[in-house]
């Protein structure tokens, strides 16, 4: 029986459990005997060279790498499906639906009666209650990246992965959309990639470098205070000057 350090609390967010995961790519193994372990109901950030191998490791983590063996699972050996939702770092909006329409898109897919109320509800929450019926091309890149967090917010999972969600916008919009995810995605087991040193130590309990070929995840990173920190707060900025410290070895034997 596998023995979890962070046992699920009962009916909320379980922790997320990585075994032996091993993922191959024209031949040579990007991971092989990865292990990872996310805590219930935290924040972990995901950080690494380009190429590490991050987003495949992510994506295994979704179900989406066909190719990739090991097991994930909840910490008691259960399956994580239909508990995840996934948020990219392009919005994946489609144009032709209004912003209602695009965060009950889920719910269509799956061909349930979609709940608009509890739609326009978060997409208030996010700061858009009165652009509901506009187009995403309305919309700055700030928007839209608002609306990608109300339509994961919308599928109400409790495990949310995200892949560098901020990392295309400008410093302040970045800033105010993290308080914002930190907020509404208190309490949910995450897994956020980043590249971001400083956007780690802000939004993470736990912080994670990925390094090597093939990768390993070193030992987490568990900086001090709730979050979301401040990023003029000394420890953060010191915390931040350790961080580029470890990336740039993880560099080195990229
Ligand atoms: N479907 C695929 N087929 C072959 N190689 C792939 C495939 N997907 C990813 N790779 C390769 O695997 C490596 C890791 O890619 P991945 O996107 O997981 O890295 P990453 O750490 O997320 O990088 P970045 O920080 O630049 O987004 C890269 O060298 C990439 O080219």
């Amino acid at each position: 029986m596998y023995d979890s350090p962070y046992p699920a609390a009962g009916g909320s967010a379980p922790p997320v459990a990585v075994e032996a995961a091993r993922l191959v790519y024209d031949g040579l193994p990007l991971f092989d005997g990865l292990q990872l372990e996310l805590p219930p109901g935290e924040i972990t950030a995901l950080l690494g060279p380009s190429g590490v191998g991050k987003s495949s490791l992510l994506r295994l983590l979704a179900g989406l790498e066909a190719a990739a063996e090991g097991r994930v699972h909840d910490g008691a050996g259960g399956p994580l499906t239909g508990r995840v939702a996934y948020m990219a770092q392009q919005d994946l909006l489609l144009p032709w639906l209004d912003l209602v329409g695009n965060v009950v898109l889920g719910d269509r897919l799956r061909g349930r009666r979609p709940d608009r109320p509890r739609a326009e509800a978060l997409l208030a929450e996010v700061g858009l209650g009165d652009r509901l019926r506009d187009r995403p091309a309305a919309l700055s890149g700030g928007m839209r990246q608002r609306v990608a967090l109300a339509r994961t917010l919308f599928e109400n999972r409790p495990v949310v992965l995200m892949d560098e969600p901020f990392g295309a916008l400008d410093a302040i919009t970045r800033h105010e959309l993290q308080a914002l995810a930190a907020e509404k995605l208190a309490g949910r087991t995450v897994l956020l990639v980043t590249h971001d040193p400083l956007e780690a130590l802000r939004l993470a309990q736990s912080v994670l470098v990925m390094a090597g070929r093939p990768a390993q995840v070193e030992p987490p990173i568990r900086p001090a205070g709730p979050v979301p920190r401040d990023p003029g707060d000394p420890l953060v900025l010191q915390g931040q000057a350790e961080l580029l410290v470890r990336l740039g070895r993880a560099r080195s034997t990229a």
